[in-house]
Parts: structure tokens; C-alpha cells; sequence
């Protein structure tokens, strides 16, 4: 069987999106999605999202890592799964749709999409780093020379490591630019590399900064090595709600591939 496939960017982390609401889709083969993932043998993707019906609300998303495996929520792959229903027509500018990690509202406005992210209410800190879920768990710990860090291997050290081990955490190295303003390099569990950029990583960093009292802003912007994401949230002493994760999203390509 033929499978159409779109592939999408948000910010440099990219993604094969399939449209599986008549569930023609097999989705319990981890080597066949690692393998249309990788980036010599297969298309080459982040991750794998499949948008399906929900009962509830306009759609539902499925989000595979780029290892095979069904994974927690992913932002930039939100905000790209919310321009393709956009593009198929399913909703027009505004959409509530269902993720792993529950509900989540968007809107697109001036080609930027808006994902509204969970509430978090713990951000747990230590001497030099701070641990946080945003969908998906992320160590957010503060560098200096961000731009010749070695994100991979100092990434896995940590993703491996106690207290995450098997399991594991996505991992963001930080360097403050201004009051506002923070560069983030990224190592995502389940792709076991840096990718040009992470959603549920960046809104986690705007987070920890503001919660470590780095800004007392609260809209944030994101330097990525894929491009810039802006993250505004409302915070009180119960924990930070009304997170908006902001960005681009592009369609890049379609095809079709044997499946
Ligand atoms: N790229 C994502 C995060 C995807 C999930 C992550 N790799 C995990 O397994 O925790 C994002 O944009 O949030």
C-alpha cells in the first residue's frame, strides 16, 4: 500500500505528518517508523504525528520519536499538526484538539501558529539546573559559551544518567541574552541528538528562568538554532498557567512511500 506523507518544519524541527482518520495506518511498527525517519535510509524526520479523529474535539495527534517509539507531547510538532489540519481543512483559524498529555487550544494569526501548552505547577530546582514537565520532561541548565557547547555529548551524559536513566529527559542548555531573551540548544530523548529546536524545551526554559527570577518577563523569546519561538505565560504562586508556545510552521514537501 501507498502512504501520502507530509513533511513539515516548525523552527528547524521537523516532521512526517500522515493523515490516519480512515486508520489505514499501522502503528505498532517501531522499525518501520525509525526507519522512514532516518535521515539516509528513510525521509528523514524528528518525528513521525499522525492526525486522527477524535470524538471531543477537531483532531486528534499521535507523536512517534524519531526512534519508533510513541512519545509525550511535542510542541513544535503541535503547531505544525495545527497548519496541516489547517491545510486539509478540517479547521479555519482557531482549533481544540487532543493530545497525550490532554486538551490544547491554537489559533493561527499572521502565519504564526499559537499552541496553548499545560499548566505546570512544579519546577523542581537544584544547584546547577532545574527539572520541569511541559508535556514532555525537560533539565534546563544555564552555560556559558552556548555556541561552541557539545550539546550531544554532554546531552547524553545527562539524558542517560541518574536520575533519569532508561527513561530520560530532554535536556536544554541556556545562555541568557538579555532580560528577555534566552538562547536554548537542545538534545531530544528518543531523536539522541541536538535538534535545531524543541517547543516543549523552550516553553520549559522560559519557565525555569522566569522561576529562578533570571526575568520577571512574561513573554519570553527563544533564540533556537532553527529560528525564534516566543513563549507568554501568566504566573502566581500556584504555578505558571496560560502558556502560549508561538512560532512558524511550514509545509516543506509531500510524497508518497510503500508502507
Ligand atoms: N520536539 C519536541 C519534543 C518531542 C518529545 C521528546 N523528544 C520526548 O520524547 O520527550 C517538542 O517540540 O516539544
Amino acid at each position: 500500500m501507498n502512504m501520502t506523507f507530509y513533511k513539515y518544519q516548525g523552527t528547524g524541527n521537523d516532521f512526517v505528518i500522515v493523515d490516519n482518520r480512515l486508520q489505514t495506518i499501522n502503528k505498532n511498527d517501531t522499525k518501520r517508523i525509525a526507519r522512514l525517519c532516518h535521515r539516509r535510509f528513510g525521509i528523514g524526520a524528528d518525528g513521525y504525528i499522525l492526525l486522527e479523529n477524535d470524538d471531543n474535539t477537531d483532531f486528534k495527534m499521535v507523536y512517534y520519536n524519531a526512534d519508533g517509539n510513541e512519545s509525550t507531547m511535542c510542541g513544535n510538532g503541535g503547531r505544525c499538526i495545527v497548519a496541516f489540519a489547517n491545510f486539509l481543512g478540517i479547521i479555519k483559524n482557531e482549533t481544540t484538539f487532543v493530545a497525550i498529555d490532554g486538551l490544547h487550544k491554537a489559533k493561527i494569526e499572521n502565519g504564526m501558529v499559537y499552541l496553548q501548552m499545560q499548566d505546570v505547577s512544579e519546577i523542581k530546582s537544584f544547584d546547577n539546573h532545574q527539572f520541569l514537565d511541559t508535556g514532555s520532561p525537560h533539565h534546563v541548565e544555564m552555560v556559558s559559551g552556548l555556541a561552541n557547547f557539545e550539546v550531544k555529548a554532554n546531552g547524553s551524559k545527562i539524558r542517560y544518567g541518574e536520575p533519569y536513566n532508561k527513561e530520560g529527559s530532554n535536556v536544554n542548555f541556556v545562555e541568557q541574552l538579555s532580560d528577555d531573551n534566552f538562547a536554548v540548544r537542545t538534545y531530544e530523548r528518543g531523536v539522541e541528538d541536538e535538534t535545531l529546536s524543541c517547543g516543549t524545551g523552550v516553553t520549559a526554559v522560559a519557565l525555569a528562568m522566569h522561576k529562578s527570577g533570571k526575568t520577571k518577563s512574561e513573554n519570553i523569546s527563544l533564540k533556537t538554532e532553527g529560528g525564534e519561538l516566543n513563549v507568554t505565560f501568566k504566573s502566581n504562586d500556584k504555578g505558571y498557567k496560560n502558556i502560549w508556545l508561538v512560532g512558524p510552521a511550514e509545509q516543506v514537501f509531500k510524497g508518497e512511500i510503500e508502507w
